[in-house]
């Protein structure tokens, strides 16, 4: 992967660490994740090194995280996911179970294939319907731009999420064969600084097959690029990763074990 070559930029990878770290939306989203694999998850959200912003785990698992975390450490869940299907009433019931878990985020999958064949009204539809049932919580909508493929139908992503009220933008479930990439962030960070309404408020959260700190400085890079440093909290950037704590940590503190840290096991 690439640095953009025009940023002043400092690999300093111990700061980037720490950054990433802030900005980490700790996942885990295997289909038989258990209460003691969410358990082990949230002891990893608030170690030594800090605190991550959230973790990301299914809605059923959603009031057990909450309650292994204390409230300065967000609860995403995922709705619609990892499908993205236009069944209304299934991603509503999803994001109910969210709030009623008293999670703070909601990560729904856009439904990508719809907008592919051109049916942009389920696409609104159906996250219209997601964000009035999640008042008050963050709303992320997960694109999957590995599918999308292209600019243009990633940008049309873009912006019927916003028009819908998503809080993010995010890349990828980490659920198919294309995860977050340099082109896709780019549309959707130039996506997001278009919009007069979003420039200054929609973060942006590249997810899917980010593994190590200098993954994450690229994207750390492309969002200042193009958002301005500001956009550089957890306010407004996330990473979503379940396997990157690891590289994290032997970063920050090279002298530690190594935590087995579990994969999404795609
Ligand atoms: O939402 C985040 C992704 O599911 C994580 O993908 P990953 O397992 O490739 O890190």
């Amino acid at each position: 992967m690439n640095t953009p070559q025009t940023l002043p930029w400092s690999l300093d990878l111990p700061a980037s660490a720490r950054l990433t770290l802030a900005c980490l939306d700790l996942t885990s989203l295997n289909d038989g994740d258990t209460e003691a694999d969410i358990a082990q998850l949230c002891q990893r959200a608030q170690g030594p090194m800090g605190s991550v912003a959230a973790v990301c785990v299914w809605p059923r698992l959603a009031a057990f995280a909450r309650a292994q975390l204390p409230a300065h450490i967000g609860v995403a869940a995922v709705a619609n996911f990892p499908h993205g299907h236009t069944d209304v009433d299934a991603a509503v019931r999803d994001t109910l179970q969210i709030v009623q878990a008293g999670a703070q985020e909601v990560d729904v999958v856009l439904p990508y294939r719809a907008l592919m064949a051109g049916d942009e009204a389920a696409v609104t539809r159906l996250l219209t319907a997601v964000r009035q049932a999640c008042p008050g919580l963050v709303l992320k909508v997960i694109l999957e731009t590995g599918e999308l493929k292209t600019p243009a139908l990633i940008e049309r992503a873009c912006q019927l999420a916003l028009a819908a009220g998503a809080d993010f933008l995010k890349t990828s479930t980490g659920k198919t064969a294309t995860h977050a990439t340099p082109e896709a962030a780019q549309i959707m960070l130039n996506a997001i600084a278009a919009s007069p309404a979003a420039r200054d408020k929609v973060g942006f959260k590249p997810s899917g097959g980010i593994r190590t700190v200098q993954d994450a400085i690229f994207y750390e890079a492309l969002t200042q690029q193009i958002l301005g440093a500001e956009a550089l909290t957890p306010k407004r950037f996330r990473i979503g990763a379940s396997s990157i704590f690891g590289h994290i940590e032997s970063v920050l503190n090279p002298t530690a074990t190594p935590a087995a840290v579990p994969s999404s096991g795609y």
